[in-house]
């Protein structure tokens, strides 16, 4: 049986590394033979999976030096269906890739707006005159490097072994630990693991709106390991939060919390309970 994953493309991006990693460990526990289908934009992808073009979608979903992936929790809640399976966490090493003799050369540098994020501080020291330019994937950047352009692009050294395009520079990112966690996502939650991933909106913008929430969890003694808020896009001011949590929906205590929760919160949307993998360099 084959068993289809989308992913942000064209290939050779750190989703597609992720979703390779993720197959290999499909087939191994399931013998399922997986395709790889690739995406232009993380949005598209998500899409695939919720219109039930493909079985599976890897996203990113937060960086250790850029934080938060906006577009995947914006449409995780937008869409409503899809349900965490699995969290991969990648290590992340930049290169610059570029046809260009040098680096003082380079007139302007590609890439998407997460990884010129992550490489800031480097492109800022080593390229302060260059112009950025984001695109969709760090993959779509190297379309635009013909042969003696002045363009670079920052993406993997994979990519750069994939398209054959030199690497003018290694490991350009500012923190030497910087690693990306993608969900798998399906249409159906198949795992119960180590944590659970919910989003809500509040009733109203009150005083206590926020803690009265957070403190179903403290007093259960159950860890927070993440919360982030996104607009509600309702109007100004007004927050959806998403809050990661260690423990499962199985758990008498997480059920007990997300219960109490449901009477705090407004609109209240759980995501699946999932075990968390870490990937190591290739
Ligand atoms: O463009 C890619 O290669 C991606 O897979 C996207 C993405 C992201 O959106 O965070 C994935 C990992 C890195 O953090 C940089 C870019």
């Amino acid at each position: 049986m084959t068993i289809s994953i989308a992913h942000l493309g064209p290939s050779g991006t750190y989703s597609e590394q992720a979703a390779v990693a993720y197959a290999n460990i499909l087939h191994q526990q399931t013998k399922q033979e997986p395709i790889l289908c690739p995406y232009p934009s993380i949005a598209k992808t998500l899409k695939a999976i919720a219109t039930h073009q493909v079985d599976l979608a890897v996203v990113p979903v937060e960086n250790s030096i850029e934080g938060s992936v906006a577009v995947t929790l914006d449409m995780l809640w937008q869409l409503d269906i899809l349900r965490i399976n699995l969290a991969l966490v990648l290590p992340i090493a930049h290169t610059l890739l570029s046809h260009a003799d040098s680096l003082a050369n380079i007139e302007t540098v590609y890439s998407h707006p997460q990884a010129l994020a992550q490489c800031q501080g480097w492109l800022e020291q080593f390229l302060p005159r260059v112009e950025l330019i984001p695109t969709n994937s760090t993959t779509e950047a190297l379309q635009k490097l013909g042969e003696g352009s002045n363009a670079g692009a920052v993406a993997s050294p994979r990519a750069a072994q994939l398209y054959n395009i030199p690497i003018l520079a290694s490991s350009i990112n500012d923190y030497a630990e910087n690693c990306t966690r993608f969900w798998v996502l399906a249409l159906s939650e198949s795992t119960i693991g180590s944590h659970t991933s919910l989003a809500f909106s509040t009733r109203a913008n009150i005083p206590g709106a926020l803690v009265q929430p957070l403190q179903v969890f403290a007093k259960r003694g159950i860890n927070l390991s993440r919360i982030e808020s996104r607009p509600s896009k309702r109007s100004l001011g007004d927050y959806l939060f998403f809050i990661d949590l260690e423990g499962n929906t199985t758990s008498p205590s997480v059920q007990a919390a997300i219960a109490e929760l449901a009477m705090h919160t407004e609109i209240l949307k759980i995501f699946g309970s999932y075990n968390v993998l870490s990937l190591t360099k290739n």
